[in-house]
């Protein structure tokens, strides 16, 4: 387990961490997200004893870092894959890692085989690619076989077959009962791989909830129907006090209720449907939609820099209308709405 109480880290005038807390648990895969600049890395390598807090502190299953004898055996963090001597082969740099820390030099091979090295754990890590650097990093972190696992970005670099273990890695190690925290700004692999997240702006806590209710709350999913009735449809959903919107393509979109639900209604009324599915929003609607406020960094489109923006809010998702960002009449109110609402 992973505990912060206020964690704050100042860098001159920078207020970089802003007095986080939060607990990571063991058992689940739990994702860290932010805008680029909020705090993350910042945040794990305080949990990794690298960066010293100004205020607050971090425990890692009770106790702080520098409590913590042969620390590898309890915490192993992915923060940096070119963080190894160039000059120095893959066997050689976790073998000093594993000898400052008493763990037995057989883990060396173990690991070096658990991440795919083995074939080139006597080369110079200077060749190495970024997935290949991105490998190495892997094993260093599960070197002391801890209880208490860190990844910033751990499929940076990795090609697909790469992602895929990954992912496989990070869930397995979840189920053998340990405490994974992962960042990633990929957020259909986050949405794929995480459980529980934390999301973080401006060094400040914006959400600690679940995958599921995270999207939930935070973005807009909806139920789509397309049917060659839609007078005799809005008539039956206007009947029931059913609110609907104009979709794509001729298409409705039924919030708030359930498909089964608008399924049985279209079949006691005998209405041809051509379409009735539930549209599920994405961690990146919801992130983006979250985190509008917080990003410190915005792109400009070419258009934009010739004086021709367009009024959306800043940091909305890409598509969004003027009006539609938080603060707006809220989700989906950039969208035509039915005479039914
Ligand atoms: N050593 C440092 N000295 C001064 N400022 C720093 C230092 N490290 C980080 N910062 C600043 O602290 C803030 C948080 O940086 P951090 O790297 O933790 O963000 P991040 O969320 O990991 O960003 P990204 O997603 O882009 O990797 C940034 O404004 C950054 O410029």
């Amino acid at each position: 387990m992973i505990e912060l109480e206020h964690l704050t880290k100042r860098y001159g005038e920078k207020l970089a961490v802003d007095g986080l807390t939060f607990t990571v648990r063991p058992g689940v895969v739990t994702g860290f997200l932010g805008p680029n600049g909020s705090g993350k890395s910042t945040t794990m390598r305080m949990m990794l004893g690298l960066d010293k807090p100004s205020s607050g502190e971090v425990r890692i299953d009770g106790k702080r870092y520098i409590d913590l004898k042969e620390p590898l055996r309890y915490i192993g963090g992915l923060l940096e894959a070119r963080g190894v001597h160039p000059g120095r082969s893959a066997h050689n740099h976790l073998l000093c890692l594993a000898q400052s820390n008493e763990i037995s030099p057989s883990r060396v091979n173990e690991v070096l085989d658990i991440v795919g090295l083995t074939s080139v754990a006597h080369k110079r890590s200077k060749g190495f690619s970024l997935g290949m650097g991105q490998r190495l990093g892997i094993a260093g972190a599960l070197l002391g076989d801890p209880q208490v696992l860190l990844f910033d970005e751990p499929v940076n670099g990795l090609d697909p077959e790469g992602i895929h273990w990954i992912r496989n890695l990070i869930r397995d190690l979840a189920d053998q009962g340990r405490t994974v925290f992962v960042s990633s700004h990929l957020m259909s692999e986050m949405a794929l791989t995480a459980d529980h997240l934390i999301v973080i702006g401006q060094g400040r806590l914006l959400a600690d909830t679940t995958m599921a209710d995270f999207i939930t709350h935070n973005a807009h999913s909806f139920v789509r129907i397309r049917t060659p009735q839609p007078e005799r449809l809005i008539a039956v959903l206007s009947a029931e006090g059913i609110g609907w919107d104009r979709g794509d393509e001729g298409s409705f979109e039924v919030s708030d209720v359930p498909a089964e639900q608008l399924g049985e209604l279209a079949a006691r009324h005998r209405l041809v449907l051509h379409e009735l599915s539930p549209q599920r929003a994405s961690l990146e609607e919801a992130f983006m939609r979250m985190t509008a406020t917080s990003v410190e960094y915005h792109a400009h489109t070419p258009s934009e820099n010739n004086g021709t923006a367009s009024a959306g809010a800043p940091g909305a998702p890409p598509g969004a209308e003027p009006g539609s960002g938080p603060g707006s009449s809220g989700w989906g109110a950039h969208r035509k709405r039915g005479e039914g609402r």
